[in-house]
């Protein structure tokens, strides 16, 4: 099965940086290579290109895109080298120089941009440090505003490569072509609207210049699922794939955990209990006739299906009345493996403890009351919140949004690689607390369920999102669910 892409951070690239550039001889000999390999996927995705426009920052970046500029000159296109800075390190003012040797006259009118057909934009990759502003922000507008086609060189400029977020303005490129290792922060939150399609040029960098540098996250897509589901032998019976107990649905909120139910039998739990309101109970029966609701108007009533085994799925339309934190206390207390979510995690955040073997899947303004702190802090760095919310918690977190990134103690991030804003749509969280139950249920550990619960939802809502994104439901999502987890793995699979 395919295995995840690694995904790296500024300070590791840096030392991969210096190490190749020690075995290749000098930096210039790397930068020779980035500029090249950006002029060739150019090429590839842009064969008609004939009026090319370089904007070039002060750092490498920019002499990567001095070296793509010599290219296009030598190829015989009209070749505008718009300089932000002059070069302040040594490679980049060789390139310049080699440049301006080759027929470029370098300027700095930022208006040749409209007149292009395709702008480069080699302004700022993992060196931004800081919002851009004043010019370097003007000429982000300007590339934004020519409405050509942009190639950026290894980051979109104004993105921070490590956190995903934008601390300004950003370019929004129509393909990155990330330079020696993807990155982290290319892959989650805002970066995800800013870096368009993602091509990656490894500059043929030995591989031990990457040695014992360990990624910042790992990054998992559609063909990494059917490594984590479990086959089915053809002997077993509904006990062999998993008990779930989905707990919410108070008055008004019952589409929760309905959707929640069905969602765990649709992702294969092999038994699914609902404990809701006594009101819900006909018309859960009336929809998901497989599920086996049991009305609770009283915590008393609770109690025997506590002793029952099985994964709890909390939450979904628990609320935060004396009814659904009376559920809470005693799920919480269970000893049960948790699924929480919704309510059941703002309750949490009153309750701060260690939750150790949980899965917690908030939103960032869940992420931001477990973590005391505000929405935008969270998706300021998703990564980090999500790694501090897992130690906080001792839990596993799925810190959902664009580019969910799921976290636990002492293990490397991770990013799924799916989803469309068609799902940012309500009843979607309960949907995936129903997945991710299920496959814990089925034997994935917390971690794992996690992932490749947090995977099968973003695959079923991309496929569901074939129709169009406006309009998805969460019941669009279900009714995808078997056949992305069934895809890849034979009827019969062996045992
Ligand atoms: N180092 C290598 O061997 C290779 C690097 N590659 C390319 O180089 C960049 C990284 O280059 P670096 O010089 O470190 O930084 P940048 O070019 O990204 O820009 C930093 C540059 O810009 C200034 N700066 C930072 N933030 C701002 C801001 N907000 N406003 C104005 N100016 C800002 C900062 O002071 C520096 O001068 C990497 O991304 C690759 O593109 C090759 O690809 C491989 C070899
Ligand atoms: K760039």
């Amino acid at each position: 099965m395919p295995s995840p892409l690694p995904l790296y951070d500024v300070a590791a690239l840096r030392a991969i940086e210096a190490r190749a550039t020690v075995a290749l001889g000098d930096e210039f000999a790397l930068m020779q290579r980035a500029g090249a390999a950006a002029w060739r996927e150019l090429l590839a995705q842009w064969p008609q290109a004939r009026r090319i426009a370089v904007a070039c920052g002060p750092g490498n970046n920019g002499g990567d895109g001095y070296v793509l500029a010599r290219h296009a000159l030598e190829s015989g296109r009209e070749v505008r080298v718009l300089q932000l800075q002059p070069p302040r390190t040594e490679s980049a003012k060789r390139a310049c120089d080699e440049c301006v040797q080759a027929g470029g006259r370098v300027e700095n009118d930022v208006s040749a941009l409209a007149e292009s057909g395709l702008i480069v934009d080699a302004l700022f990759g993992i060196g931004l440090s800081r919002a851009p502003e004043g010019d370097a922000a003007a000429w982000i507008d300007a590339i934004d505003s020519a409405n050509v086609p942009i190639l950026a060189i290894d980051v979109p400029s104004g993105v921070d490569a490590d956190r995903g977020s934008v601390p300004g303005i950003a370019v929004h490129a129509t393909r990155t072509l990330e330079c020696i290792a993807p990155k982290a922060g290319l892959r989650t939150g805002a970066a995800l609207d800013h870096v368009g399609a993602l091509s990656l040029a490894t500059l043929d960098v030995p591989a031990s210049a990457f040695g014992d540098i360990e990624p910042a996250a790992e990054w998992f897509d559609a063909d990494c699922l059917a490594g984590f589901l479990p086959k089915r032998r053809r002997d077993s019976h509904k006990g062999d794939h998993g008990r779930v107990l989905c707990i919410g649905g108070d008055h008004g909120m019952g589409g929760a955990v309905l959707l929640c139910a069905e969602a765990a039998l649709r992702a294969g739990a092999g038994l699914v209990r609902v404990a809701t309101r006594e009101a819900h109970v006909a018309p859960l029966l009336a929809r998901c006739p497989e599920a086996m609701p049991v009305g609770i108007d009283d915590s008393h009533s609770f109690a025997s299906l506590l002793e029952r085994d099985g994964v709890f799925a909390l939450g979904p339309g628990l609320g935060q009345g004396e009814w659904g934190r009376a559920l809470f206390s005693a799920a919480i207390s269970s000893g049960k493996p948790l699924v929480v979510d919704a309510d059941a995690l703002n309750l949490l955040a009153q309750s701060p403890r260690a939750w150790p073997d949980a899965v917690l899947t908030p939103h960032p303004g869940e992420a931001a009351r477990l973590l005391g702190c505000s929405n935008a802090e969270i998706q300021r760095d998703r990564i980090d919140a999500a790694k501090r919310i897992a130690e906080r918690f001792d839990a596993v977190v799925v810190l959902k949004g664009a580019g969910s990134v799921i976290a636990a103690p002492n293990r490397i991030p991770r990013i799924i690689g799916a989803g469309n804003p068609g799902m940012a749509v309500g009843g979607m969280g309960d949907v995936l607390t129903g997945v991710v139950a299920a496959l814990r249920a089925q034997g994935l550990d917390a971690f794992d369920a996690a992932t490749a619960g947090a995977l099968l939802h973003a695959v079923a809502g991309d496929v569901a999102a074939q129709d169009g994104e406006r309009g998805l439901s969460p019941r669009d999502v279900i009714a995808r669910l078997r056949r992305v987890a069934n895809a890849g793995q034979s009827a019969h699979a062996p045992a």
